[in-house]
């Protein structure tokens, strides 16, 4: 494409969000929830379709040298489909907050003021190469009543046009416009400048990704956005903790997945309890492969472990989001020192504390100035479905209009309603 006709394309893809937006925040529940079936359906119906397109994407990724976790992360396996699925059939089944009242109160003028929840309008949304993401980010759009323009990674480009096709199709079965979700047809970054410069047609952006995604949106962008960017979350044990259970959770927050934001990176560990904490979880990262990038006191414990890949940690690694099987480790005084650290070095995402001490919980919960702070709990929880909300958008790591896991109503915002018999004012 070139530059004319990538303005004319984004042009068009923003004028006719407009356009469904209005029919959209319009649209009966019943209408959008028969799309959200249809969607599943759909979905179902076309899994060995969708895996023939998804493998074009895989092949392409593998043939490009791409790491395990991030090919991993492009796949749209059986189990994923249906995961997709049942969560297009859950929305489906939830209540529909659009147009809901709230807080209506009488003032002494005689006036009732109160509170109505309405779709924000057209999003535009930039994420990762997670081919799932364009379903819950279309049902998420479909239910909240919105129009959105989504531009998945390049990597994932296929399975994101046969699932687009999927939505559009489930749309037009039930009545509803179909471009109310539009996919960006192309991988040319150029379409990223122009979608976040036309204010006209998109009432907000959605950035999802890492920090050369966000320098650019920064820079560019005319509309506004809500970023939902890296994280390098940490996961603090404590003294005094339950050993046994920090193992467990530790472990967990590292190793269930090391694509994911919500990956612990960073490993801090109360001095008091390092000897006793650190050679149990050293051993289970050894034996899964995770490397230890170490300060001199925690290298000086794990180098005992037998089969540990030990390395000194650099001062960069205090704010590195590895996304892979790296993890850092340093050794802190107590509480005070993990929360300084977590405050200086964290992406402000997710950060967890492991303790037995409820000041010490309640101090990290209140200081801490993350989007979600843990008490004993894997950092891997930081997820829409997870915390009830249906699905997920993304995880916000802006403090403004939402912030962490984004669901329904991340995607509303709320305009006053005024309901008088001809009072005026005095
Ligand atoms: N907070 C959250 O909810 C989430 C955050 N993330 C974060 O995303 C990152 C990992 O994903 P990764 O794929 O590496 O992220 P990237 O930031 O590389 O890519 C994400 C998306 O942004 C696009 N993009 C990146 N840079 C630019 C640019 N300069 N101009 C235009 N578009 C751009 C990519 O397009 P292209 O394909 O062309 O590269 C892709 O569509 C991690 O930091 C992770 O924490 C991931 C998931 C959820
Ligand atoms: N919500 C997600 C985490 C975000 C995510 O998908 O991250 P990524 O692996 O970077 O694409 C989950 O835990 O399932």
């Amino acid at each position: 494409m070139n530059a004319t006709n990538t303005t004319e394309y984004t042009l068009a893809l923003g004028s006719q969000a407009k356009v469904a937006s209005a029919l959209m925040a319009r649209a009966p529940s019943a209408m959008k929830n028969v799309a959200l079936r249809a969607l599943a359906r759909l979905l179902r119906e076309n899994t060995a379709a969708l895996q023939v397109d998804n493998a074009k994407d895989i092949e392409r990724a593998v043939a490009n040298g791409l790491s395990a976790p991030m090919v991993d992360r492009l796949k749209l396996t059986p189990k994923v489909l249906e995961t997709c699925a049942e969560g297009c059939e859950q929305l489906a089944a939830m209540a529909d907050v659009i147009g809901e009242i709230i807080g209506m109160k009488q003032q002494p003028s005689g006036i009732r003021v109160g509170q109505m929840r309405v779709p924000i309008g057209v999003f535009g949304m930039i994420f990762e190469s997670r081919p799932n993401v364009t379903i819950e980010a279309a049902s998420l759009s479909i239910k909240s009543g919105n129009a959105c323009i989504l531009r998945g990674g390049s990597e994932a480009i296929d399975s994101n046009k046969a699932l687009a096709k999927l939505v559009q199709q489930a749309l037009t079965e039930a009545g509803l416009p179909a471009d109310a979700v539009q996919l960006v047809q192309t991988t040319d970054r150029e379409v990223v400048g122009q979608l976040i410069a036309m204010p006209q047609f998109v009432d907000v952006i959605i950035p999802r990704g890492g920090k050369g995604l966000i320098e650019r949106i920064s820079r560019d962008a005319k509309v506004p956005v809500i970023k939902h960017l890296d994280g390098n979350c940490h996961t603090y044990v404590d003294d005094p903790c339950d050993i046994a259970m920090a193992v467990k959770v530790a472990d967990n927050a590292k190793t269930n997945k090391y694509s994911p934001c919500n990956a612990t990176e960073g490993l801090l560990v109360a001095r008091g309890v390092a000897a006793q904490f650190l050679p149990l979880i050293g051993k289970i990262y050894a034996d899964k492969g995770v490397e230890m990038r170490c300060d001199a006191e925690g290298r000086a414990i794990l180098e005992g472990v037998a089969g540990a890949n030990v390395t000194d940690a650099t001062e960069q690694d205090w704010y590195e989001e590895y996304l892979a099987p790296i993890v850092s480790v340093k050794l802190v005084d107590g509480v005070d020192e993990a929360i300084a650290h977590i405050n200086r070095y964290s992406s402000h995402h997710t950060d967890a504390i492991l303790t037995t001490n409820h000041v010490h919980a309640q101090r990290f919960l209140r200081e801490v100035d993350s989007a979600s702070v843990m008490v004993n709990a894997s950092t891997r929880f930081a997820d829409g479905f997870e915390y009830g909300l249906g699905a997920e958008i993304g995880i916000s790591t802006d403090k403004f209009h939402a912030r962490g896991p984004v669901g329904i109503e991340g995607l509303t915002s709320l305009k006053y309603v005024v309901l008088g018999e001809g009072e005026v004012r005095a």
